[in-house]
């Protein structure tokens, strides 16, 4: 399968010190892709650097099959051209329903001129029901987003980001504050939306990780450290030194 995105040598430093240091990195366009590391190794300037928040000083970031610099483009040009990104607090609107909160995502998608004449049709509906059938809240569509649980505002927030049919979604630290129930459906959510496109997901919890099943890429001080599957980087001594075995 072709790769989607392509991260190559990049490097970042914050007052001399490297946040990111030759980082090379590659996902599949259909492919879900776990990324760990302990606490400081460069998970969240990675994605800052994906999403055009943060600018490396060297390297390329190619994303695409015309093999665009992500470099070159604004923030939002990155979030147009189809890269998603969930952040750890959900920031939905609590006073809308959850089918008015999708119905919003989904108006953003056609961008600022729709939003003024937006009338939802009959396959705005029932791509709204979808989603929610994916997300397990279809019979919570009339609710208040305000009344759900933490999980299921995650997954609103999730489900709001598919809406937008993103190629590649960033999802920061999903299970955290979850039930185990709520992992369990977080998990098959996201295994879901990664039979359809590139899904990297932050994680610390190593349960929820492995039960994403799927190639886990660590991170240390801003370098790849070991990839492969998630027995295989435990294995890896020097995971187990600098990781696993504080
Ligand atoms: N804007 C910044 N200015 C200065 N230093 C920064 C900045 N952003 C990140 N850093 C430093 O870069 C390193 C990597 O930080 P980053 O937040 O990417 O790690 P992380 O793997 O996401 O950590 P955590 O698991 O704790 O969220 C840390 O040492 C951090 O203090």
């Amino acid at each position: 399968m072709s790769t989607l995105l392509e991260v190559s040598g990049v490097s970042v430093s914050f007052d001399g010190f490297k946040a990111i240091n030759n980082l090379s990195f590659q996902i599949a366009e259909r492919e879900l892709r776990a990324v760990i590391g302990p606490n400081g190794a460069g998970k969240t300037t990675f994605m800052d650097i994906i999403t055009g928040k943060t600018r490396p000083d060297e390297g390329r970031v190619i994303y695409g099959d015309k093999g665009a610099s992500l470099l070159k483009l604004s923030e939002s040009r990155i979030a147009q051209a189809g890269i998603g990104r969930k952040f750890q607090r959900p920031t939905v609107f609590e006073d809308q329903s959850v089918r008015d909160n999708l119905m919003i995502a989904l108006k953003k998608k056609r961008g600022p001129f729709a939003v003024l004449a937006f009338r939802p049709s009959a396959e705005d509906h029932a791509r709204v029901r979808e989603i929610a059938g994916e997300i397990g809240l279809n019979t919570a569509l009339a609710r208040k987003a305000g009344e759900l649980s933490h999980g299921q505002k995650q997954w609103l927030e999730i489900g709001m980001l598919l809406v937008q049919e993103p190629k590649l979604l960033l999802v920061d630290e999903p299970a955290a504050g979850m039930t185990p129930a709520e992992r369990q459906q977080t998990t098959d959510i996201l295994r879901e939306a990664a039979r359809t496109r590139a899904v990297v997901v932050v994680e610390h919890d190593m349960e929820f990780v492995r039960r994403l099943d799927c190639k886990v890429t660590v991170l240390h001080e801003g370098s790849v450290l070991a990839e492969g599957s998630l027995d295989h980087v435990t294995q890896n001594e020097k995971v187990i030194e600098v990781y696993l075995g504080r």
